[in-house]
């Protein structure tokens, strides 16, 4: 009878988490029309700049793999593969089982940042605002998704690039690939989030020497200020060799193994710990943790008497 209270006093509290994730999750838009952000307007402005293609691929597993698609410009951020990536975003949002995201570069390379040639047509200051404030939503989103989300960084993460692999949770480099904020030889500094994210991942110190310098980071480097999270070697293009994306989904495993409910949980008490101040974020946690409590994973394992030998 105990547990039974304390079951509906939980169910109870479960709609209010829904509140405070939903709250969380809203603020994923971090421009709206406050903000004289019109989203329409934008959209419509980006499409004008045509080429490539942002694909999604949700697999049983739980894992989904988010290709980044326009080879012939080093997977560059055409002003439609902006668009694309919200609009898969959105479809990642909705995706009831999801545990994690595996976001890759076509065809051997990650991304050269934004197209440079859609970069050229838009170059006055009201339009590159529109489309950080843009792409800070759509990355702020990705960022704030109930999963665990891995940045696959073969060949070279340039500019944007490099930004997109801070809205990821983990960042895995592949031997001999590299990640380099390159706006300042550009004359720029990151615009879609990038900075602010990488503060949070290096620090403030090694914030200043990759943005200042415009450094090459190397896997060796990335291991040592903590912007990778582990190296892949390429394997050899043998038949039946597994291939980098296994191995990816492979280290993936280690966090996303479990039932969905957990892992998503797992993932909103990090995101409200990162995200809203303490009392906030541990409100949230008391939330989260009463969707999972006495939920059907916790009662297997209270059933098969887990130990943790
Ligand atoms: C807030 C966002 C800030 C930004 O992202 S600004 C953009 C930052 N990115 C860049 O400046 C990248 C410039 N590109 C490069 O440095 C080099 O192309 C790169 C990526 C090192 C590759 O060098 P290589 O392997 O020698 O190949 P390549 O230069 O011949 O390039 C192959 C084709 O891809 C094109 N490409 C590469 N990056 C691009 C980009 N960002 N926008 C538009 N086109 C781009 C390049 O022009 C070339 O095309 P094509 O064969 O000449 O028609």
């Amino acid at each position: 009878m105990a547990l039974c209270a304390v079951r509906r006093h939980l169910l109870k509290s479960s709609s209010s988490c829904c509140g405070a994730w939903a709250r969380l999750l809203q603020r994923g838009c971090v421009y709206s029309s406050v903000h004289c952000f019109d989203q329409g307007e934008i959209r419509e402005k980006l499409q004008a700049f045509p080429g490539g293609s942002i694909d999604l691929l949700k697999q049983e597993s739980g894992i989904a793999v988010l290709t980044i698609n326009y080879p012939s410009r080093m997977n560059a951020f055409s002003g439609s593969m902006m668009v694309d990536l919200e609009e898969r975003v959105s479809q990642l949002e909705s995706w009831i089982d999801c545990k994690g995201l595996i976001v890759q570069g076509a065809s051997g390379t990650f991304c050269s940042g934004s197209d440079l040639n859609a970069v050229r047509a838009i170059s006055n200051p009201q339009d590159g605002m529109k489309m950080c404030m843009f792409m800070q939503n759509a990355l702020t989103r990705l960022l704030r998704l109930p999963l665990i989300s891995v940045a696959l960084v073969e060949g070279r993460a340039l500019g944007g690039g490099a930004e997109l692999t801070t809205a990821c949770d983990f960042r895995l480099m592949a031997s001999g690939s590299v990640i380099q904020f390159v706006h300042k030889h550009m004359g720029l500094v990151p615009g879609w989030g990038g900075a602010a994210r990488l503060v949070r991942i290096v620090g403030s110190q090694n914030a200043l020497k990759l943005l200042g310098g415009a450094l090459k980071v190397d896997p060796e480097l990335g291991l040592q200020i903590g912007l990778a999270d582990g190296v892949l070697e390429v394997p050899q293009a043998e038949e039946g060799a597994v291939t980098l994306l296994q191995r990816a989904e492979n280290w993936l495993s280690h966090y996303t193994n479990g039932a969905a409910p957990v892992v998503q949980a797992v993932k909103k008490v990090v995101l409200s710990g990162r995200e809203l101040p303490l009392s906030e974020a541990l409100r949230t946690e008391k939330d989260v943790f009463g969707t999972v409590w006495g939920g059907p994973a916790n009662l297997q394992a209270l059933a098969s008497k887990t130990k943790h030998r």
